[in-house]
């Protein structure tokens, strides 16, 4: 088996996070070689990073800045964990990449999907995920979901109003058009087992190609 590198988007509070971590569990009980990881983060200087953009406090942030550091911490990542983890053959799950930069900063910050897609693209240098997997909801619901639950920070993102996190599903719906083969959605609205399942479904069949 190749090492794959497989990515998780979607609004805010669709499920990601939550099922990542069952899929994940499943994939190594399974005894296959796989390894956890998100965005921004997953390792030390990209988790510090991680906490400058989302503080609730740095509402001066330039949209600019806020999108040259998403696409920082991606490359400290992607060199740190991400490529010593596909070079050694492993299946990579990451709670986000490339997609949640153009959806969030290219489409619903407006800078422009194609401006954001050219930092990044000296960020990442041409290593787009093999699959990445919509978790389709309705923004509402999902932020919904966020204000909910017990454990969650609410950070400096998810306090945009409403408008912005349609927008940020209207920036996805353009992302699936335009790459059909590479993004495949899951029905995000229903109960995180049948969620899971058609995750997980969809990763199995990306390993058996
Ligand atoms: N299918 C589901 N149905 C109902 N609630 C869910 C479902 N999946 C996750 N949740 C709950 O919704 C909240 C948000 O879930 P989670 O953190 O996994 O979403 P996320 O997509 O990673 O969000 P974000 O991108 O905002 O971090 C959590 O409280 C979680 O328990
Ligand atoms: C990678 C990335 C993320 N974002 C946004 C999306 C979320 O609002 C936060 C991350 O928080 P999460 O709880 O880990 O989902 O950051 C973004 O705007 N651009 C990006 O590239």
């Amino acid at each position: 088996m190749t090492g794959r590198f497989i990515t998780f988007e979607g609004p805010e509070g669709a499920g990601k996070t939550t099922i990542l971590k069952e899929v994940y569990t499943r994939l190594q009980q399974e005894g296959r070689d796989v390894e956890a990881t998100r965005e921004p983060g997953g390792i030390r200087i990209a988790e510090q990073i991680r906490q400058v953009i989302l503080d609730t406090e740095n509402i001066e942030m330039d949209p600019r800045t806020e999108a040259l550091l998403y696409a920082a911490s991606r490359r400290q990542h992607l060199a740190e964990k991400v490529l010593p983890a596909l070079q050694q053959n492993k299946v990579v799950l990451c709670d986000r990449f490339i997609d949640s930069s153009l959806a969030y900063q290219g489409y619903a910050r407006g800078l422009g999907m194609e401006e954001v897609l050219s930092i990044n693209l000296f960020a990442i240098e041409d290593l787009m995920p093999d699959l990445t997997i919509y978790f389709d909801i309705e923004a509402e619901k999902g932020l919904k979901r966020v204000y909910a639950g017990e454990n969650r920070e609410v950070n400096r993102l998810d306090q945009e109003d409403l408008s912005f996190h349609k927008k940020v599903q209207e920036g996805y719906a353009l992302l699936k058009k335009r790459y059909p083969e590479r993004i495949l959605s899951v029905n995000a609205d229903q109960p995180p087992a049948l969620v899971a399942e058609e995750v997980y479904q969809l990763i199995i069949d990306e390993l058996n190609r």
